[in-house]
């Protein structure tokens, strides 16, 4: 029952987050994201987020841990996010961004993320840093 899902990955490497600027709708268009995208019907949410961010970053990346939470969107959307790293290749804003960004611990907050994702990336936060 995957309704209108989008995923969102919390993708790490060397202790830095990765966030994407999103080139559009030009309601969004600047915004700062966790890659990702809709669950196709019939698809597993972690199949879908491994699936986008080949598609839209030309990385494989191995998802890792859930983020508990689910934050809405609009239209219905709603987010759901996992932490994930990456497995090989070097991202590149192929779709849907127009900029990506390696962000340190303390550089997180200095991108202007996306409303939804304000407590999404939060969670996303407090799963990496007990992992570690
Ligand atoms: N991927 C992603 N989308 C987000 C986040 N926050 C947020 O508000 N959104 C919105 C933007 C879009 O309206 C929607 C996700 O759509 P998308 O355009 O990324 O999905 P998709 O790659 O499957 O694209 P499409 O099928 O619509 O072409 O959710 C986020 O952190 N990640």
């Amino acid at each position: 029952m995957n309704e209108r899902i989008v995923v969102g990955a919390a993708l790490y490497d060397d202790g830095r987050l990765l966030a994407a600027r999103r080139s559009a709708p030009p309601e969004l268009a600047g915004g700062w994201e966790l890659p990702g995208g809709k669950v196709e019907p019939g698809e597993r949410c972690e199949d879908a987020l491994v699936r986008e961010l080949r598609e839209e970053l030309g990385v494989e990346a191995e998802v890792v841990e859930r983020v508990p939470g689910e934050w809405p969107l609009a239209k219905g959307y709603v987010l759901r996010v996992w932490t994930a790293r990456l497995r090989s290749g070097d991202p590149e804003p192929l779709q849907d961004h127009d900029e990506l960004r390696w962000l340190a611990p303390d550089q997180v907050w200095s991108v202007e993320w996306l409303a939804a994702d304000v407590p999404a990336v939060t969670a996303a936060l407090a799963v990496a840093r007990a992992a570690r």
